[in-house]
């Protein structure tokens, strides 16, 4: 049994977070576990804003002896929030050696328009990019990490990846997804040396919401059973694929992604 890790943050609504990431794992048949960042809470009085709840940096250093001490796989992290949990992150994968790791450098919340922490964008750049297999940016977050942007087409991509390839991530994906004006569901991939393109096909929906933590998770426990960087990518591509088909409406105000849905099939 493969053993993959989220360092990431609790979406309590379960579509996002540790919660997609667990669900993606399982899916993938890898043993899952957590460092939890930061606590995600949704508020029905108040037009479901978010609160953010950071854990002490303690409550994570020791969650990540925990974990690094079963000897990971491949992990991901997903929600950050402050640049002293960055730094606790990119300190412990550095210890451990981790080989396989995927960053998905969360900045907002879809349909909330606020950066978490503008600090944070500094912090994954210089402690976390160098330290990527992968590193799964949408259009604002590679604008973010590159300086790229605003960006709008995928030539405008290929500039940002290459930047943050030059950054020091391994290999790097430029999610258009629904972002991007045009007719498919567009990322761009960048290894250094090619850039190959990820079509699939775009499913006009709201209920999207996990996406982008469960294409990470993906590619983690791709990775960590095996698959070379390129397949592992693409296999999830098809994965979120089936989960955004199958996206549902939990409540008035969100519509998670079914994580499961790729292996109902
Ligand atoms: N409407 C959609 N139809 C099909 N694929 C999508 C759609 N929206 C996003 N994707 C894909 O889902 C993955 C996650 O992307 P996205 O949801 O944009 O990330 P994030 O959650 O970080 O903003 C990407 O592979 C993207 O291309
Ligand atoms: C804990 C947590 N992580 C990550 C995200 C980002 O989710 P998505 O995969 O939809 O970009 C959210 C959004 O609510 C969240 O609450």
């Amino acid at each position: 049994m493969k053993k993959t890790l989220t360092i990431a943050g609790s979406d309590t609504s379960g579509g996002a977070g540790i919660q997609a990431d667990l669900k993606t794992f399982q899916e993938h048949g890898t043993y899952g576990m957590t460092a939890l960042t930061t606590i995600v809470t949704m508020d029905p009085e108040n037009g479901w804003s978010h609160g953010v709840f950071p854990l002490a940096i303690d409550a994570l250093e020791a969650q990540l002896k925990t974990a690094m001490s079963t000897g990971i796989d491949a992990l991901k992290t997903g929600m950050l929030a402050t640049p002293e949990i960055i730094q606790t992150a990119a300190a412990s994968i550095k210890a451990n050696s981790v080989e396989k790791v995927v960053i998905d450098p969360v900045m907002v919340c879809k349909g909330e328009d606020e950066v978490l922490n503008p600090e944070a964008a500094e912090a994954t750049r210089d402690l976390l990019l160098p330290l990527a297999t992968v590193v799964t940016p949408n259009l604002f977050e590679a604008s973010q990490l590159s300086g790229v942007g605003p960006i709008r087409t995928i030539d405008d991509m290929r500039e940002a990846a290459k930047k943050i390839h030059e950054l020091g991530a391994k290999n790097v994906v430029v999610k258009g997804g629904k972002q991007l004006e045009h007719d498919k569901a567009v990322d761009l991939f960048y290894d250094g040396n090619e850039f190959i393109l990820l079509e699939d096909e775009k499913h006009n929906t709201t209920y999207n919401h996990g996406a982008g933590c469960t294409f990470a998770a993906a590619i983690t426990a791709n990775l960590a059973n095996g698959q070379d960087v390129k397949t592992a990518v693409n296999h999830a591509k098809e994965f979120v694929n089936a989960a955004i088909k199958h996206g549902w409406k939990l409540n008035e105000y969100v519509g998670p992604v079914m994580h499961g849905a790729y292996n109902q099939k």
